[in-house]
């Protein structure tokens, strides 16, 4: 199965600050982590891209092979990447290939990370066995795969992101609507999906359906009026968040939520 990316044409653009910190700034300074540079044309060229605070050893997921982890930490909101792999439309062990999509959503090609001297560090991230171990999620700009922290990661935290459902099913793991609620309702996590979406709302906007018919819509407490609504949208499930009530473009019918929600 391939991994599942997702369409978005947000940067998510934070401020640099320790873990302990709260109220993280958005602003033009992106904490950003790029692969390290290197001239490798052999097998060590993925290993060779490994950025400075990071680790490549043993996973803690037992007989995952090896992981990523972090030996430093990270604030929530950062972007690592690109993903690093041949640009093909065919592929033939998908084990380590991200699609990347069009903005009408059919796959524009893949980048197949499977081969160590043309792919990155970012081939070694595994999939974790549930919605709490997830520390990040992937974003695609301008048809490149990057990886962002959901939360501030410390030192010793193994970086895993979700492959996507059907790649999940394959290494028998499997999540229910309830459990991303669970997730995205902590506050962290919250607070990077809500700033990485008011971005750009609209190209979104159409995708809004998914959690309108899984979970019911409350008022938040002492609020009432007319809200906008801002969808996350990564291939595999949709998180709406509503900032007040608003018509339901799945039902046609007026909702509220709070942004909690
Ligand atoms: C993109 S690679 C990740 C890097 C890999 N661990 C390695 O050492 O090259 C994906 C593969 O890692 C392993 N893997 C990742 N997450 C896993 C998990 N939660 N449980 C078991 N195996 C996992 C599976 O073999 C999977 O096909």
């Amino acid at each position: 199965m391939f991994l599942t990316a997702q369409i978005s044409k947000y940067v998510l653009i934070v401020v640099y600050e320790e873990c302990d910190g709260r109220g993280l700034a958005f602003s033009k300074d992106m904490f950003i982590v790029n692969n390290a540079e290197t001239n490798l044309t052999d097998d060590n060229r993925s290993l060779a891209t490994l950025p400075a605070g990071l680790s490549i050893r043993p996973s803690e997921i037992p007989e995952a092979g090896y992981g990523v982890f972090a030996e430093r930490s990270f604030p929530k909101g950062t972007r690592f990447g690109p993903y690093g792999g041949k640009i093909t439309e065919n592929v033939d062990d998908c084990s380590y290939a991200w699609t990347v999509v069009s903005g009408d959503r059919t796959v524009k090609h893949y980048v197949d990370g499977y081969f160590k001297n043309n792919s990155n560090w970012l081939r070694y991230v595994n999939c974790p066995r549930t919605v709490h171990e997830e520390n990040l999620y992937v974003l695609q700009l301008n048809n490149e795969i990057f990886y962002v922290t959901y939360e501030c990661i410390t030192a010793g935290t193994e970086l895993l992101i979700w492959y996507g459902p059907d790649y999940g099913e394959d290494l028998g793991l499997q999540r229910k609507p309830e459990d991303y609620q669970e997730r995205f309702n902590e506050e962290d996590i919250r607070y990077v999906i809500e700033n990485t979406i008011m971005e750009n709302v609209h190209q979104l906007y159409a995708h809004c359906y998914k959690f309108f018919n899984q979970t019911p819509l409350i008022n938040p407490p002492g609020k009432e009026g007319t809200f906008d609504r801002y969808c996350f949208y990564d291939g595999s499930y949709q998180v709406c968040r509503y900032s007040d009530c608003s018509e339901n473009p799945c039902t046609n019918q007026t909702d509220c939520r709070s942004c909690e929600g």
